[in-house]
C-alpha cells in the first residue's frame, strides 16, 4: 500500500505515544483535519447506509426527539452534538435497537432496525450511554461473549479479541475482572466489545469521555481506519473541538430537533464549530443570573 505524508505522521504521532515520549495533544494533529475534509466530500457520493425517518420520542408529555431525520453515508463519521437533555443519547439509543421510538424509522442498508432488530444488530456496533458491563466477567471473557452473541464464529473470536485488545492497549489487563478496569479502560473494553463482529455502523455514545489524551488519538486513528475501510461512525461528544477534527459530518440537536446538519464545514461555515455551536444554541449568556454567587458572601 502507498504511504502517504499523513500516514507517516499519524505513525510518529503513535510510535512516539508507545515510547512514552511527550504525549501528542489531542487536539494538534492536522493529518485529521485533512483527512475528515476529503472525507466529507467524498462520502456524500457514497449509499446512504444508515438513516432515520422523522424519528420521534415521548416520554409522557416530554419530547425527547422531534422528527430527527439523518442520512450517513457509507465511509463517513458524524458527530451528533447539542446541549445537555437535547436529545443525543435518545436518538443514539433508538438507532442502535435499545430504546423503541414513539414513531419514525431508522434502516441500516434497507434493514427496519425496528422490525428486524437481530439482522440489524449484526450490522451495527453500540457503546451505548451509561455502559453496564457484565463487569464479574474479564475482560477476555467479554469479548468472547460480545462476539459469539453477535454470531461471530468460535475461531476468529479469540483471534479478533486479541488483535482488538492489542489495538486499544488492553493486553495486560485481559485476565482481569473488567469490575477492575479504571473508567476509561470500561469505555475501550467496551468499544472493543462494539466492534468485534465488524460492524458497518458504529453508533457510539460519548467514545472519549473518560479517556487520557493519548489512548483518545489510539481511539480517533482506529475509528478513522474503521471509517476508510467503508464502515460508518456516528458519535456523540460535547468535545466540538474533537468533532471539528475527526468528523465529516455533524448533526446539531436542539430540544430534540435537529437544527442544523451537512458537512462540518458547511454547518460551521467559516467559523468553528464551537462558535456556530454557541450562536446556534445562544448559550452566550451562561453564568448571568449568577450575581448572588459571584458577590460577596451570604454572611456579610
Ligand atoms: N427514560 C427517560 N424517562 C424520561 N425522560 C427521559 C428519559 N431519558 C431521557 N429523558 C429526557 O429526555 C431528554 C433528552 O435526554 P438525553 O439523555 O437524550 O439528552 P442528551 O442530549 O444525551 O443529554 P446529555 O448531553 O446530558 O447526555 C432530557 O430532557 C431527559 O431528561
Amino acid at each position: 500500500m502507498t504511504r502517504t505524508p499523513i500516514d507517516d505522521d499519524l505513525q510518529t504521532e503513535t510510535e512516539s505515544a508507545a515510547r512514552g515520549a511527550t504525549p501528542p495533544r489531542t487536539e494538534v494533529p492536522v493529518p485529521s483535519v485533512q483527512r475528515a475534509r476529503e472525507r466529507g466530500a467524498a462520502a456524500e457520493r457514497n449509499p446512504v447506509v444508515l438513516r432515520t425517518e422523522q424519528l420521534t420520542k415521548r416520554y409522557g408529555h416530554l419530547l425527547a426527539a422531534a422528527e430527527v431525520s439523518i442520512a450517513v453515508h457509507a465511509g463517513s463519521f458524524t458527530g451528533i452534538v447539542g446541549p445537555n437533555g437535547a436529545g443525543k443519547t435518545t436518538v443514539l439509543s433508538m438507532i442502535s435497537g435499545l430504546n423503541r421510538p414513539s414513531s419514525g424509522r431508522i434502516t441500516v442498508r434497507d434493514i427496519d432496525v425496528w422490525a428486524d432488530g437481530p439482522t440489524a444488530k449484526r450490522l451495527i456496533g453500540t457503546l451505548p450511554d451509561r455502559l453496564r458491563l457484565f463487569d464479574r466477567l474479564t475482560g477476555a471473557q467479554l469479548l468472547y461473549y460480545a462476539g459469539v452473541l453477535h454470531g461471530v464464529e468460535e475461531a476468529s473470536v479469540a483471534e479478533r479479541a486479541r488483535d482488538l485488545a492489542q489495538a486499544f492497549g488492553l493486553e495486560a489487563a485481559l485476565d482481569r475482572p473488567v469490575s477492575d478496569y479504571s473508567a476509561g479502560m470500561q469505555k475501550k473494553i467496551g468499544l472493543a466489545c462494539a466492534m468485534i463482529h465488524a460492524p458497518e455502523v458504529l453508533v457510539l455514545d460519548e467514545p472519549f469521555e473518560a479517556i487520557d489524551p493519548v489512548s483518545a488519538s489510539n481511539v480517533t486513528d482506529i475509528l478513522e481506519k474503521f471509517v476508510a475501510g467503508g464502515g460508518s461512525v456516528v458519535m456523540s461528544s460535547h468535545s466540538l473541538e474533537l468533532i471539528q477534527r475527526v468528523c465529516d459530518h455533524v448533526a446539531v440537536i436542539v430540544d430534540g430537533s435537529v437544527i442544523a446538519q451537512g458537512t462540518v464545514d458547511a454547518v460551521r461555515d467559516g467559523v468553528s464549530l464551537e462558535e456556530r455551536f454557541r450562536h446556534l444554541t445562544q448559550v452566550d449568556d451562561a453564568g448571568n443570573g449568577l450575581a448572588w454567587l459571584h458577590g460577596s458572601s451570604d454572611s456579610d
